[in-house]
């Protein structure tokens, strides 16, 4: 491992229902904004469906088609800047489904993992509108460990517990977790990073589409379940430095990975 000690950087911003133009112009302006500051981030985080929004009765129309769009823009960005960037999700086509899916880019700007969304939400119809995605996000920044979900999987312990099982030091978390469930919202973040002794890193989205409201409360949340940077409620770039050491050090203080019990749960 090269470097223990990342700066990250999440984009918390409102998002355009149905209108990919402005969200892509957006994210680039707020991009710019987010290495334009000395201490450059390692790590940047953008929030779910950030190119159409909940736009699923149109959807179809909507969605990048293969991610080229997507692709073009992250991988030029993340090269040039030589930052890895982990693509929050978007609404992208393949064939004629549409999934929820995350690009992850090296800071060389090659798309080194993806990741669907596997657990779909129903109290927002995205079963009706998206296919749901069969394998787990994982993937490797910098030679450090990382895991991917979005959204409502932070309500199934099972897959980060995985993710965890599989070497995941860090867990990259894009929503769009609206009102009134932030307590919810604050606590699963918590719990996930607690029991899986982890960096749990999210980024919502603010703003209101039609009548749901989104809070933000973007959070970076320790190993130790300490809160190192939480948003409000208004569009922000959040910044948190973190210790990938901290991780084996909480590990080995208390040792729940050794002490499972698997055989009997
Ligand atoms: N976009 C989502 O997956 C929202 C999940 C959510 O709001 C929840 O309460 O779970």
């Amino acid at each position: 491992m090269a470097e223990t000690k990342w700066n990250v950087a999440l984009i918390q911003m409102d998002i355009a229902i149905g209108e990919p133009e402005r969200n892509f112009a957006k994210l680039q302006t707020l991009l710019g904004e987010a290495v334009s500051q000395e201490k450059k981030p390692d790590v940047i985080l953008l929030p779910e469906m950030w190119n159409t929004g909940y736009s699923l009765d149109r959807i179809q129309e909507l969605a990048d088609v293969e991610g080229g769009r997507t692709h073009a823009l992250l991988s030029s960005f993340s090269r040039e800047h030589r930052v890895n960037l982990i693509g929050g999700s978007i609404a992208e086509k393949k064939g004629q489904d549409v999934y929820n899916t995350i690009y992850a880019y090296d800071r060389e700007g090659k798309r080194t993992a993806d990741y669907s969304k596997i657990h779909l939400f129903r109290l927002m119809d995205e079963e009706k509108y998206l296919k749901e995605g069969d394998r787990l996000g994982q993937l490797e920044l910098d030679g450090v460990e990382a895991g991917m979900m979005i959204c409502y999987d932070i309500r199934f312990p099972e897959l980060s517990r995985k993710l965890a099982l599989g070497g995941a030091q860090i867990m990259f978390v894009p929503a769009e977790w609206p009102n009134p469930r932030l307590h919810h919202w604050r606590t699963l973040l918590m719990a996930r990073a607690i029991e899986n002794q982890m960096f749990v890193v999210s980024c919502n989205r603010v703003g209101v589409s039609g009548t749901t409201e989104f809070f933000g409360h973007s959070m970076v949340i320790d190993p130790w379940g300490e809160v190192l940077a939480e948003a409000g409620e208004t569009e922000q770039i959040v910044r948190a430095e973190i210790d990938l050491g901290l991780v084996s050090e909480v590990r080995s203080r208390i040792t729940i990975f050794e002490d499972r019990r698997p055989a009997l749960y």
